[in-house]
């Protein structure tokens, strides 16, 4: 008698186990995968959500991946240090240096004449940001170069030129916190940490895909495309099978202006911090620049028949910059018509305004 019940209630066990197993399944595949493609120009942030899903929903980065940006960030503070001596020239402020040379050790030496490591700058650190062996043994900057470039920050003329003609010329958003600490990036042992590894800037040229899972019910398919013009036809298939399939699938935009085009430098965010992703109130990351330009990429991708049925998630990000900005630049000389100030909330409220003006295929747009 007690067999046959214990029998019983292994079947039954058993039974149970199946139907779970099959509900976990069937809701495996009904669950929704919401596709979501990062657009913006070149700069405005796309691979740096990319970075930030992966600290936030996957494992972060290993010290194997960290060490794989080091290359990246060397030739970020050689182009900034590099754009600063052209600014300097340009502006005919380098007699006020108090290092005159400078400048010549940190510009590529011009057909391969020699540096003060005595070797060529350019063949330190190539144009794709190689690192090859310096003259003095360290991987990298090499500490010659790396001096160079910490006199060249410190100098007084360098925030002279910054805060008289930063919006003239073009300088990269994370240039300062990397030239600032120039001596922990150059020494031998560097390992970049996460957040140099989220200040690093590399112009995207493939499409990179990432998957993730918010929660229990909702996985997202994400893309990152090069922000480039001429990067555009690469990715755009992407969507057009979804667009036949009337898939649901969420477009996100980001756009930045570079400095003299129409509409300034700015890049606008409200009301999230910078590194703060995604922005608690919202599940979801939401990713966007302002459009200052609309005659541009905004405009571009947002007629394509492929984007019909999508909502744009909006993400003012570079919170930090803009506000720097509005605070030198008045938006006004860009936008005639905005009355705001420097108040932040007032801009970043006049960008979306800009946006949704141009939203004419009427999209549902999630700032
Ligand atoms: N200060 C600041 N910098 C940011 C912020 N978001 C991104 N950045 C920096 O801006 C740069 C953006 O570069 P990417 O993320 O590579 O830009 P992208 O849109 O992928 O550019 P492409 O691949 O060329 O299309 C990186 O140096 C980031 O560290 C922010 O909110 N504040
Ligand atoms: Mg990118």
């Amino acid at each position: 008698m007690g067999a046959c019940a214990s029998q019983s209630n292994r079947a039954s066990k058993l039974r149970s186990d199946e139907i779970d197993r099959q509900l976990e399944e069937d809701s495996k595949r009904y669950r929704k995968e919401c596709r979501i493609l990062l657009l913006g120009s070149g700069e405005s942030g796309k691979s740096t959500i990319v970075k930030q899903v992966k600290i936030i929903y996957q494992s972060g980065f290993t010290k194997e991946e960290r060490l794989a940006y080091r290359k990246t960030i060397h030739k970020n503070v050689l182009d900034s240090a590099q754009a600063l001596v052209e600014a300097i020239r340009k502006y005919g402020i380098e007699d006020l240096l108090r290092d005159k040379l400078v400048c010549e050790r940190i510009l590529p030496a011009a057909d391969g004449e020699s540096t003060a490591d005595g070797e060529s700058m350019q063949g330190r650190l190539t144009p794709g940001g190689n690192e090859v062996q310096a003259g003095d043994g360290q991987e990298g900057l090499g500490r010659e170069l790396a001096n160079a470039i910490e006199v060249l920050w410190r100098d007084p003329v360098v925030a002279r030129l910054l805060d008289k003609h930063q919006s003239e010329f073009y300088l990269m958003d994370s240039a300062a916190y990397f030239l600032t600490d120039i001596s922990r990036l150059s020494h031998p042992s560097y390992v970049p940490t996460e957040e140099d590894v989220l200040r690093a800037r590399a112009q995207s040229t493939a499409i990179t895909e990432t998957r993730f899972n918010v929660g229990n019910n909702l996985s997202i398919h994400m893309f990152d495309v090069g922000g480039q013009r001429t990067e555009r036809r690469k990715w755009i298939h992407c969507f057009e099978r979804s667009a036949q399939h009337d898939e649901p699938h969420i477009l996100h935009r980001a756009q930045r202006v570079r400095p003299g085009a129409v509409g300034g430098e700015g890049t606008g965010a409200f009301p999230f911090s910078p590194f703060t992703f995604p922005p608690p109130c919202i599940p979801l990351p939401a990713l966007t620049t302002a459009c200052a330009n609309p005659s541009s990429s905004s405009r571009a991708s947002s007629t394509p028949p492929w984007f019909l049925r999508t909502a744009i998630i909006l993400f003012l990000n570079k919170l930090d910059v803009f506000r720097v900005k509005v605070a030198k630049i008045p938006l006004q000389r860009y936008f005639p018509e905005y009355t705001g100030g420097s108040d932040i909330r007032e801009a970043a409220k006049f960008i979306l305004w800009r946006f949704m003006q141009q939203n004419h295929a009427r999209l549902s747009v999630y700032p």
